[in-house]
């Protein structure tokens, strides 16, 4: 097993997974921890329990686990703590540095009040020897436990979730793949785990760049560790973060007997004629994971169920739940279906859209059972007032 070194003295010893249910909408994953040899070792986080052979293992191959000195937990998520009271009862460490809040959920999750926490908070340092660690609070990004630890020699961040992308891959570093690649995992880790917290994020962006610290690498605690392109994933999340969107419409639908899915291409062709950029998405083959990764740069959502027992159909109504928790902001959105008497369903969407201060174009399109032709123009039509309305919107970048 060969060392994955980050600089001389550091290294990567995570763990990849390969091992993910579809459930989850991603492939694989790297739980990312880092070991940094100074006259104090410090471990930079664990990884899932079920994972910690991968671990171990790369860790004996560069040092015996028990001369390790520090633990930082930069985060209490399961995936990285689970291995925890293996880690602290082999390596008995002098100290784990974390958060208060962190110490709070170590607890709640280990219930061991006896382990060597080390409190810090917001601009506290640690001397490794040759090298000093300072801390950065970034709470609620994405657990109120969270911190930056920013390894000040060498100009690393380690940023456990933050700037993470959800990839099990051979390589480690950005500079290995095509950039594209590590920044579309990303953008879907943002899209489904952080969009939310946007305002947050970019006060967090505005706190390092005032802090001027100098960063030269960014080694987050899942996928690529941005070696070469720290700058690339710094503007993503600039961008994420204020909402920003190119004109494009997603047209995201289910359907029992098929007439929705007939109003869905008749309002896709509608919205091509006016040259502005569509994607069906059918709730039956598209993750909600990848709808996501796709709205949060797309600027309009169209959103189209038959209604069925007074409401929309089971996997819109769970896509609308899941949507509403990620709080999307600065979007134009619609809704359209097929009923046969009461026609709850769009009323339905628009409630959510209007839940989510979501622009609507209308009052929606609702057609009674089957489209015949001049419905199905109707829907032509449709398109082509949705693809108007998001031609002449232009919110500029999201409000805190
Ligand atoms: C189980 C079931 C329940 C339904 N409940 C309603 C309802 O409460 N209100 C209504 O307007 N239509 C209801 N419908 C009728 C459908 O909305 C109608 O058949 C519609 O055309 C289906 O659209 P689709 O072809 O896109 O699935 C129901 C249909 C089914 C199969």
């Amino acid at each position: 097993m060969n060392d994955i070194k980050l600089a001389k003295g550091i290294y990567w010893v995570g763990a990849v997974d390969h091992d993910i249910p579809p459930s989850s909408g991603y492939a694989g994953t790297s739980y990312n921890a880092y070991l940094i040899v100074d006259e104090k070792v410090t471990l930079v986080d664990g990884v899932k329990y079920s994972h910690r052979d991968q671990f171990w293992n790369r860790i004996r191959n560069i040092i015996d686990p028990v001369k390790i000195d520090y633990m930082i937990v930069n985060h209490v998520e399961p995936d990285h703590s689970s291995s925890l009271p293996e880690i602290i009862s082999t390596i008995k460490p002098e100290k784990i540095f974390c958060s208060a809040a962190g110490k709070d959920a170590i607890i709640a999750h280990f219930h061991d009040e006896s382990w060597p926490f080390e409190v810090v908070k917001s601009g506290d340092e640690i001397s490794l020897g040759a090298r000093t660690i300072h801390f950065i609070m970034t709470r609620m990004l994405h657990w109120p436990d969270s911190m930056f630890s920013y390894l000040k020699k060498d100009g690393i961040l380690f940023s456990n979730d933050a700037f993470g992308q959800h990839i099990a891959s051979d390589e480690r570093f950005d500079d290995e793949v095509d950039i594209a690649i590590p920044l579309k995992g990303a953008k879907f880790f943002y899209a489904n785990n952080l969009n939310l917290l946007s305002p947050l994020i970019k006060k967090t962006l505005r706190a390092l760049e005032a802090m001027n610290l100098g960063i030269r690498m960014i080694a987050p605690d899942h996928g690529y560790i941005w070696r070469s392109h720290p700058e690339k994933i710094l503007e993503a999340y600039a961008e994420w973060s204020c909402q920003k969107h190119s004109k494009e419409v997603l047209i995201v639908y289910d359907t029992k007997w098929k007439s929705t899915e007939l109003m869905a291409n008749a309002i896709a062709q509608g919205i091509e004629e006016k040259n502005v950029p569509v994607k069906i998405c059918s709730l039956k083959t598209w993750h909600r994971g990848a709808i996501m990764e796709e709205f949060l740069t797309a600027s309009t959502i169209v959103m189209g169920s038959p209604t069925i027992n007074n409401g929309v159909i089971p996997s819109m109504a769970a896509f609308l739940h899941y949507i509403k928790g990620l709080k999307p902001k600065n979007k134009l959105g619609a809704g359209f279906g097929s009923y046969g008497w009461g026609g709850e369903g769009v009323r339905q969407i628009n409630s959510t859209l209007d839940d989510l201060k979501i622009k609507r174009v209308d009052d929606g399109l609702r057609i009674k059972f089957v489209p015949d032709e001049a419905q199905l123009q109707a829907c032509v039509e449709y398109g082509h007032k949705i693809a108007e309305a998001t031609l002449a919107f232009n919110p500029g970048c999201a409000k805190d």
